[in-house]
């Protein structure tokens, strides 16, 4: 088809009649777009009218077509029709006059006689006419006849509008199927047509709807941007405002409170339920007003002096550590002593590691190993508290204290050395070997006495290459309770200088077993307890630095 895809349908003003095959629309379509007759040029006028030019300079305004039907409903002009009905003759174009309105019977002509009144004073339309057949009552006073026109057709003579139907080119059929007729290109003539899919014509209307809806779309999008913006700022501001809220809470609750014996007892239910005890003291479970729970530690009686204590409460309350009990309260009452901790619900870990003969062990290697390092960094992180200032030294000591079998000879007895941060090695050392035996290292109901003390076992049997902790199940385990063991070995050397600080400790635990070196045999000591002491007594008094007596 020539040109097919630019013959879109126009038209000359928006809801004007559109305009496409046969008709075609001068300036705005090509003329390949339309048949080829000059009947079926359409042009717009300068008020966008849609205008029909009929033979001999005839010009109509077309209201409608009704390409289905292949009827063209014209309107005269506001220019003076009858002038132009003098030169209409339709019978050069294939359009037939067709009045079904008026006149179903169509084709009924009428004799029209034209009168000029412009004596009467219509300049713009001076002539009336008068239908042989309808005497309308038409005032022709100061009118004279001007000219007989015989064989009008009716539905031209008076009414407003009237339909033309074209008999060529046939494309009823089409448009019923929802096609359209265009030329076919082959040249012929006359002119032959085809069926082809109307193109859609691009609407102004429809485009704009579309930059609408796109429109609106992004301003919804920006607008729910923008609200989740706020939405996200707002939480983020309440977040902020929980977390200093929260922050302060913590702070002041970090305070230490003080509370006298009454408030001891209401705390614990008049001591009711007892978590536990140890070489300072019992600890019993209690609740405070807030609902939070707390182990609150009785100490044994009390002989030093207030200060002494109140001085000790304000230098654990500057201790914050992940794996240290957070001391919450104190009780200074007459003669009692009271210190409340944080509560730790899952229990003490003698439950864990001292399971009765035939338990198996709740605890794997691997978690032995992180609460190994998780108490190593606990200590280490006091002994940095306790270092950092001498004058601030959280704790001084005025009588051996602690749990046998983890105390320090040094702590038993001065003639070891001075009670220092090494004395804590020590007792670290023993709940390593502890942890990897499974019992008590002084265990007395252990039948077999030369296996009664598992740290010396262990040392002699390190060497053997044999497995030294129990319930071992693969290799990376057997690595765990080896390097378990040689650290506990170190920590427990008999004279403190020999120990490794808590910080070298974590680095041996943090490292691999085939990095360490084998320590010296602590128990070697014990037996000449005299000569090696005074072999070791120097470096230890120069080397650490002494707890205050
Ligand atoms: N903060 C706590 N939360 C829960 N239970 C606790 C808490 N503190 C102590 N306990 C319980 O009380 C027991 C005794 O604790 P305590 O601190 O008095 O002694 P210890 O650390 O076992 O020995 P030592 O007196 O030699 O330091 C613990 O074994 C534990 O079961």
């Amino acid at each position: 088809a020539v040109g097919s895809e630019i013959c879109k349908v126009a038209e000359c003003k928006r809801h004007g009649p559109p305009v496409r095959f046969p008709f075609w629309l001068q300036h705005r379509q090509s003329n390949h777009c339309g048949y080829p007759d000059s009947s079926f040029q359409l042009s717009c006028s300068e008020n966008k009218q849609t205008l029909f030019h009929l033979p001999r300079s005839v010009k109509m305004v077309v209201q409608s077509i009704y390409y289905q039907k292949q009827e063209i409903l014209l309107s005269h002009p506001d220019t003076c029709h009858y002038i132009q009905l003098l030169s209409l003759n339709l019978s050069a174009s294939p359009f037939l006059f067709l009045d079904d309105i008026y006149t179903p019977d169509s084709g009924e002509m009428e004799n029209l006689t034209l009168f000029n009144c412009s004596s009467v004073g219509d300049h713009a339309c001076p002539i009336t006419a008068r239908a042989s057949n309808y005497k309308y009552n038409v005032n022709l006073i100061n009118c004279s006849k001007w000219v007989d026109i015989p064989g009008v057709p009716f539905g031209l003579a008076f009414p407003d509008s009237f339909n033309l139907r074209w008999s060529k080119p046939m494309c009823i059929e089409c448009e019923a199927q929802r096609g359209s007729c265009r030329l076919k290109n082959n040249g012929s003539t006359p002119s032959q047509t085809e069926c082809y899919d109307i193109p859609k014509p691009k609407s102004k209307r429809s485009s704009k709807a579309a930059a609408g809806v796109i429109l609106a779309s992004f301003l919804l999008v920006l607008i729910v941007i923008g609200l989740y913006y706020v939405y996200q700022r707002q939480k983020k501001k309440k977040e902020n405002q929980v977390k200093i809220e929260k922050f302060l809470q913590d702070y002041r609750s970090l305070k230490p409170s003080r509370y006298s014996f009454a408030d001891i007892k209401r705390i614990t239910n008049d001591l009711k339920d007892k978590l536990g005890q140890g070489g300072y003291g019992t600890v019993f479970k209690g609740r405070l007003s807030n609902d939070v729970l707390v182990a609150v530690k009785i100490l044994n009686v009390f002989k030093g002096n207030g200060e002494e204590f109140v001085n000790e409460v304000g230098s654990m309350s500057r201790i914050h550590h992940v794996n240290v009990a957070r001391l919450v309260g104190f009780c200074a009452d007459g003669y009692n002593r009271a210190l409340v901790y944080e509560y730790l619900p899952n229990e003490s870990l003698e439950k864990f590691i001292f399971a009765a003969k035939g338990d198996t062990h709740v605890l794997g290697w691997d978690k032995l190993q992180e609460i190994a390092l998780g108490i190593a960094k606990g200590i280490e992180y006091l002994h940095q508290a306790k270092l950092c200032s001498k004058e601030q030294s959280a704790v001084s000591m005025t009588a051996a204290r602690g749990t046998m079998g983890y105390i320090a000879p040094e702590v038993l007895s001065r003639n070891f050395g001075n009670v220092s941060y090494k004395s804590d090695v020590y007792s670290f050392g023993m709940l390593l070997l502890e942890m990897v035996g499974g019992r008590k290292n002084i265990d007395v109901t252990v039948e077999n006495m030369s296996q009664v003390y598992f740290p010396e076992w262990a040392y002699n049997h390190l060497d053997n290459g044999e497995e030294i902790g129990l319930r071992i199940e693969n290799e990376s385990h057997s690595e765990i309770a080896r390097k378990l063991t040689i650290v506990g070995l170190w920590c427990i050397q008999w004279y403190p200088v020999d120990r490794p600080s808590m910080k070298v400790v974590i680095q041996m635990l943090e490292g691999k077993a085939d990095s360490l070196t084998k320590p010296p045999n602590p128990f070697a000591s014990a037996d000449h307890m005299t000569m090696s002491a005074s072999k070791y007594k120097k470096p230890i008094d120069i080397e650490l630095a002494v707890i205050a007596e």
